[in-house]
């Protein structure tokens, strides 16, 4: 990406999209909107066609550091810690009507910035508003709870408080969905923030600090800083400023930042990657099955951590499925993620797609065996465009890197199985533990898999579904901690017991 000195940083207008406007934004720290100090910008281009969307300050160190302070000084000495929890709730609830009112405008810096169609970028949208809403809900709802002590003439209770300055660092493929789970409960837990967006697609991050300046948060409690993860997101993870860091990203990252954490033994939440078996027994329903195949692999370009990409089936249903499978792939159109048509984008990065295409080369040089993909689509729409066609690879074994290793591209790998047992083991055999499903019409067997599978989500009969009401996160090296429902709040407080003597005596242990 390309990184240009401009020392006098003006707003300017940059780009139209289908009738829209986009200004550049500067960052938001300790309420005002600034350059980078040193001056430098990022171009931020659209995946689609390469063309700059917009130009935002490129942090470095020194701006991660100012907005640490000013989120240390919000906590420290300010009111938000302090606010009373309903009052939080309220303001949280006002985030979410802001994003709805502004759903569309938010939906298409969010299609520009990652090439993901725009049906999927207003879904996004609605999830987020509902993810405010959740935690504004949740905010005053845990009073505390009373202890019974014993000991006599006494009273104990236990209260949450907020862990303090948080930072947050997100990834590229849902921008501000990944922010959302973060912000609401932070805020909700009366935390102040630094949020670093990922360095490629940091638009809609500084509009929701646009729009939450507009609600009115005190100076420091949220800050965006946007820059790159090596010197951005590195401070925020070293500084013994910072109380927590939560993450959400790729592994080798997550094993970084939890090295820099140790720093300060600060509290650490990762949300990494995924290899999610998607495991079909020959009694599911064969229409919905294949359907739900087709949408848990390749939504979103398959740049999702919980994407199905381990297809995983009884083999009495393999050559049936396969054939479905293929024919219905080959019907996949790829394109603009603007137009109403396209049902796959292109992928994040040139970086990326790199990436990808070097997962394909990989598993044909492992003997899988490529039925349809592997390649760029032809044509004048694709010539600029990240993309790669949606890709099946059948004749897959575990011993094979394209079924262990994440691709977070459009490829889907094919095993099979022919017990449930051999089901199971297949599926749980995996460094990664994020999710997966089972599809089957034996209700018995879906209760007793589903509690055999070593992840933090199972799906039974379904992919893909998470809501704000329900926590998110992974077993074994997918991450720590978890995101959404009660725990996602109860990750931005401590625990507290308070013990009160009611009848002070001498003790006289050193008379
Ligand atoms: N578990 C989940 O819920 C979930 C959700 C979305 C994405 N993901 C995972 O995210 C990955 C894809 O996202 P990505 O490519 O942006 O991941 P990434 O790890 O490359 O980057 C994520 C963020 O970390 C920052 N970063 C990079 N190096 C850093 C460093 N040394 N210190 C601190 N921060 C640093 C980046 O700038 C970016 O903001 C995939 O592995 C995917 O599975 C997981
Ligand atoms: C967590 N989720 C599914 C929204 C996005 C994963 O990449």
């Amino acid at each position: 990406m390309l990184i240009l000195q401009m020392k006098q940083f003006v707003q300017k207008k940059l780009y139209k999209w289908s009738e829209w406007t986009l200004e550049s934004k500067q960052m938001y720290i300790n309420g005002k909107w600034v350059p980078a100090q040193s001056g430098n910008i990022r171009e931020i281009i659209n995946p689609y066609n390469r063309e700059v969307v917009a130009i935002v300050p490129e942090a470095d160190r020194e701006d991660v550091r100012y907005a640490i302070r000013s989120a240390r000084k919000a906590f420290d000495r300010g009111e938000w810690p302090h606010t009373p929890a309903a009052d939080r709730g309220k303001k949280l609830f006002q985030v979410a009507e802001r994003i709805d009112q502004n759903n569309e405008e938010l939906a298409r810096l969010e299609s520009l910035d990652t090439g993901k169609t725009l049906v999927e970028s207003r879904a996004d949208m609605e999830d987020i508003a509902n993810v405010f809403r959740y935690f504004a809900g949740l905010a005053d709802k845990d009073g505390g709870e009373a202890v019974e002590p014993p000991i006599p003439d006494a009273v104990s209770k236990v209260v949450r408080e907020p862990v303090g300055v948080c930072g947050m660092i997100t990834p590229w493929n849902y921008p501000l969905l990944q922010a959302a789970w973060k912000l609401a409960p932070a805020l909700a837990a009366g935390c102040t923030m630094v949020l670093k967006p990922s360095e490629i697609t940091p638009l809609t991050s500084l509009k929701i600090a646009e729009l939450m300046d507009e609600v009115g948060f005190p100076d420091g409690v949220v800050n965006v800083v946007t820059g790159p993860g090596a010197s951005v997101g590195a401070e925020l993870s070293e500084s013994d400023q910072v109380d927590l860091i939560s993450f959400t990203g790729g592994i080798e990252t997550g094993k970084t930042i939890m090295r820099a954490a140790a720093n300060n033994v600060k509290k650490i939440a990762l949300e990494l990657g995924g290899k999610n078996p998607n495991v079909i027994f020959a009694d599911s329903d064969f229409e919905t099955t294949v359907d739900y195949a087709l949408n848990a692999v390749y939504f979103h370009a398959g740049q999702v951590c919980s994407a199905g990409a381990r297809l995983i089936v009884e083999e009495s249903l393999h050559d049936q499925l396969v054939e479905e499978l293929v024919k219905r792939v080959k019907r996949i159109k790829l394109g603009n993620g603007f137009d109403a048509s396209t049902q796959m984008g292109p992928l994040i990065s040139e970086e990326h797609r790199a990436k990808v295409e070097k997962y394909i080369e990989i598993g044909k040089k492992e003997g899988a065996r490529l039925l349809i993909g592997g390649k760029r689509p032809e044509g004048p729409e694709f010539e600029k465009g990240f993309f790669v066609e949606p890709t099946i690879f059948d004749g897959c074994d575990a011993s094979m890197r394209i079924v262990q290793e994440e691709t977070f591209g459009p490829i889907l790998t094919i095993e099979t199985f022919r017990t449930e047992e051999e089901a199971v083991c297949l599926a749980n055999d995996s460094i990664y533990g994020l999710a997966g499903a089972i599809w089957t019409q034996d209700l018995s067997r879906a209760e007793r898999v589903s509690r055999q599978l070593r992840m933090g989500t199972v799906w039974i009969n379904d992919f893909h579904p998470y809501f704000p009401q329900a926590p998110w996160g992974g077993y074994k090296q997918s991450g720590i901690g978890r995101e959404l429902g009660k725990t996602g709040l109860e990750e931005y407080t401590e625990q507290k017991h308070i013990f009160h003597n009611l009848n002070p005596q001498p003790m006289n242990w050193f008379k």
